[in-house]
């Protein structure tokens, strides 16, 4: 970092750690229980990993990629019927310019964000971009549940723990889909500013143009490099729920490829409804103080969008400084 907090430069790494999930769903005991291992020390250490062996196929992970495009080319007057309004609308098609504070840059992308579960929304067309995305959401919330238990369990609980916490059988998921349209055809810096995500653990595929990059140790760090794995982040519920054991990953996106880039975001976390703070089985007194205040998942989300907005951190409102 320099002398100001900013972060000063970047760095690609290649030891971002890698998590086979073939191992927490049909592994021995012990290969089990070193992954749960793995999963914790990546969650303590990184706040991401690589995973691979997700049994998503990847020709689905295409059809996905192929069908978000060919919406994305839809003329402007037909993608007006989604136009985004507030942050819980079901359907929300929008393009924006957002600054980056850090690099004083301002940074464009258009985006197009579905809440799919617990109930599934999806725009009528292009033809079969429903069928498509209920199958896609389908797989990586499946994926996504059962890194909730790994966690769960890297955290000293029972695997069912988190879910019945967080009541995440009735858990919002929200898949946001990016476009960084190709260089050649805009010329203007594309991205999206560094933030946090605000569920519990998202899950990210791109299509193989990079330009996700996390913070560590002070250096913005790409991740990608594994072919078909998908990246994950732990976001704010995660951190808040372990009372700060596990931190909410800061992340941007910086597209140098002349190439467009799609990215399939999808965003995982408790019920709306659920009161989220640490879990008391992680507070006691004073060896391990209460690090944040309780607040509605609901409440959060518009609590986030407002402090964004205003250039703010939404951890200020409910971290609790000791
Ligand atoms: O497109 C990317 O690489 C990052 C997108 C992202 O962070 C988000 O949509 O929250
Ligand atoms: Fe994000």
């Amino acid at each position: 970092m320099s002398s100001n907090g900013e972060p000063t430069s970047f760095e690609v790494q290649t030891s971002i750690p890698i998590i086979d999930y073939s191992l927490l769903t049909s592994g021995t005991t012990n290969e089990r229980s070193k992954v749960v291992q793995d999963i914790g020390k990546a969650c303590e250490d990184w706040g991401c990993f690589m995973l691979v062996n997700h049994g998503v196929p990847e020709t689905l992970i295409q059809e996905m990629m192929d069908i978000s495009d060919e919406f994305s080319n839809m003329a402007n007057e037909e993608k007006l019927e989604f136009e985004a309004h507030g942050v819980l609308d079901p359907i929300r098609c929008s393009t924006g310019f957002n600054l980056d504070n850090w690099n004083k840059d301002t940074l464009w992308r258009e985006y197009l964000r579905l809440i799919v579960h617990p109930d599934f929304n999806c725009p009528h067309k292009p033809l079969r971009f429903c069928e498509v995305a209920f199958d896609y959401v389908k797989r990586t919330r499946a994926v996504a549940l059962e890194l909730v238990k790994g966690v769960s369990e890297s955290l000293g609980f029972e695997a069912s723990y988190m879910n019945h916490e967080l009541n995440l059988d009735a858990g919002f998921q929200l898949l946001a889909i990016n476009y960084y349209p190709s260089f050649l055809e805009f010329d203007i810096s594309r991205g999206l500013m560094p933030h946090s995500d605000h569920g519990l653990l998202t899950l990210l595929n791109e299509n193989g143009v990079p330009g996700l990059e996390v913070l560590h140790d002070g250096k913005w760090v790409g991740m990608g490099g594994v072919p078909n794995a998908f990246f994950i982040l732990s976001a704010d519920q995660l951190e808040i729920f372990s009372n700060g054991k596990y931190k909410s990953k800061l992340h941007r996106s910086v597209v140098k490829d002349a190439r467009k880039r799609i990215t399939l975001v999808n965003l995982n976390g408790p019920s709306l409804d659920t009161i989220v703070g640490p879990s008391s089985r992680l507070v006691d007194g004073e060896n391990r103080p209460l690090r944040y205040l309780p607040m509605k998942y609901s409440e959060y989300l518009k609590c986030q969008v407002r402090l964004i907005t205003a250039r703010k951190n939404p951890f200020d409102e409910i971290r609790i400084h000791i």
